[in-house]
């Protein structure tokens, strides 16, 4: 049942008398961290450890890793960020990758990755409960997957699952009635099988922009939902990656200098969007991923499908008719689909049993660079709002803290089994 390769000693399964929930379970004693979550966090972690040669084990819900990027993505998807910002510690993407890979190339890269380092995730495999037990001073990780429950008992619980763990599905008025196609973008693949429909694209963040975009090119007539506010920034500024400036404007100057830097650039390449129906936030663009963690558009040509008309914009939506929707300005727009561009969320509150070092809504309290280490031996990784190259900084500070208690309480145990030992010798 465990990948006992990671483990130091094999699962040891105990039955605990007393209590009936332990007694429905299996319950297996982990040397070393748990890890929640195979995506790319959960893998850099396990990278760091394996690198310091301290077992682990990783439990992950789907049915392989990178379950965002396999299962749970476009098909014309590729990295918003230049591929330096993208990869994970200690190993590099392949020379020949692209400035900007596809999908296809980054999880190709994953599984090397995976691969390299010798990581192999317990896959469907879903953690439903984590609990401290202060009597004992070990988490208690309760799991369910096709082979049943099983509790797994640690003294360090690592959190990789996540700022996009479920898709956030709004209801709306009428929806029932409309009796059209409705999806989230996480099922969305390509517009081939909307060709000439019309469909409502609902949310503009990167998500609803490329869906947009890939629905143009495939002859679909997208309307986009704009309720409030975005910021759109062009991809690269001056031949630059956009990313790639902020990260050295920052060095230098104050964030709201490098914003105003940035939307002086976003003006005069992208000119007036407020005439297309793109208002911008009165908070610059990186203040607004900071504190609300709303990641600007980073345009790879909705834009230019905007100006043209092919992507419409609409204002926010009132209600569903059968066939059509009503907006917030009173039009009625006939559509045939409609996609939920609407984003995601973590989901620790629902399954961590713990209030002190996660909010409500997932996130650790604690900002950047300090949100990854909690007390107890809990730590959170990926939840930077920092995307793949937080989530990269973070795992290395994890595996490292990990990896220097899990050698001084090994270290522990080996001088008193050693102290009980002579002190059986000295008994004969
Ligand atoms: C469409 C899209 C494009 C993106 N593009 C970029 C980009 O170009 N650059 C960038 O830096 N970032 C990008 N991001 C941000 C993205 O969050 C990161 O790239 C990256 O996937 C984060 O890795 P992670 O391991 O923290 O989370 P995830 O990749 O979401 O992995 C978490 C894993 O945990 C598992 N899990 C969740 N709950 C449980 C549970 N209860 N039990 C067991 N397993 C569980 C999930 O199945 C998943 O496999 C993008 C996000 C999206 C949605
Ligand atoms: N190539 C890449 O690198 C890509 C990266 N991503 C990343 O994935 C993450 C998620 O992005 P995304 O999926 O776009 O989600 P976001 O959270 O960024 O955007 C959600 C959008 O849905 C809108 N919305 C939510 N509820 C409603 C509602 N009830 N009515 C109308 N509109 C609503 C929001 O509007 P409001 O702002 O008013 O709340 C917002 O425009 C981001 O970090 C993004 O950068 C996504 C796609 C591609
Ligand atoms: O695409 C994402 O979700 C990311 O988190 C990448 C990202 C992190 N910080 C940013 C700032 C501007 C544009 C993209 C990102």
């Amino acid at each position: 049942m465990c990948n006992t390769s990671c483990l130091n000693t094999p699962p040891v399964v105990q039955s605990f008398g007393k209590n009936q929930d332990f007694l429905a379970r299996r319950c297996i004693w982990v040397n070393g961290p748990v890890i929640v979550g195979a995506g790319p966090s959960g893998l850099a972690v396990g990278a760091g450890l394996k690198e310091q040669g301290v077992p682990f084990i990783i439990l992950e819900r789907a049915n392989c890793i990178a379950s965002l990027w396999q299962n749970r993505t476009y098909d014309r998807l590729k990295l918003h960020l230049p591929k330096q910002f993208c990869q994970l510690p200690n190993f590099p993407f392949p020379d020949d990758f692209p400035e900007y890979p596809t999908k296809y190339q980054f999880i190709k890269y994953l599984e090397s990755y995976a691969k390299h380092f010798d990581i192999t995730p317990q896959f469907n495999e879903t953690v439903q409960s984590a609990k401290y037990d202060e009597t004992f001073g070990l988490w208690r990780v309760k799991t369910i997957s096709t082979g049943g429950e099983v509790e797994y008992i640690c003294r360090w619980l690592v959190v990789a699952t996540g700022e996009n763990a479920e898709k956030v599905v709004p209801e709306f008025k009428g929806l029932d009635e409309f009796g059209g196609h409705v999806m989230h973008a996480c099922d969305y693949k390509s517009g081939e099988s909307f060709r000439g429909k019309r469909v409502l694209v609902v949310g503009c963040g990167n998500s609803g922009m490329e869906v947009s975009l890939d629905l143009c090119n495939h002859n679909a007539s997208p309307s986009m939902v704009v309720r409030s506010s975005v910021h759109v920034l062009p991809r690269e500024i001056l031949g630059k990656s956009t990313f790639e400036l902020a990260v050295l404007l920052m060095k230098w100057f104050p964030l709201w200098l490098v914003d105003k830097i940035l939307l002086i650039f976003a003006r005069l390449i992208l000119g007036n969007l407020g005439k297309h129906g793109l208002k911008r936030p009165s908070a610059g663009p990186l203040q607004l991923k900071n504190t609300e963690g709303k990641t600007p558009v980073l345009d790879i040509g909705a834009l230019k499908k905007i100006r043209s008309g092919e992507i419409k914009v609409v204002p926010g939506i009132k209600r569903f008719f059968q066939g059509s929707v009503e907006l917030v300005n009173g039009d009625n727009v006939e559509i045939d689909s409609v996609v939920l561009a609407t984003g995601y969320r973590s989901n620790v509150p629902s399954w961590l049993k713990e209030n002190d070092f996660f909010s409500g809504e997932g996130i650790p309290k604690k900002p950047f660079p300090n949100g990854w280490k909690g007390n107890a031996g809990l730590y959170a990784v990926g939840f930077t709002r920092r995307g793949l190259s937080g989530a990269s900084l973070d795992a290395i500070s994890v595996a490292h803290d990990i990896a220097k208690s899990w050698k001084e309480e090994t270290k522990q145990k080996k001088k008193s089994v050693a102290a009980r030992h002579r002190r059986c010798i000295s008994h004969f």
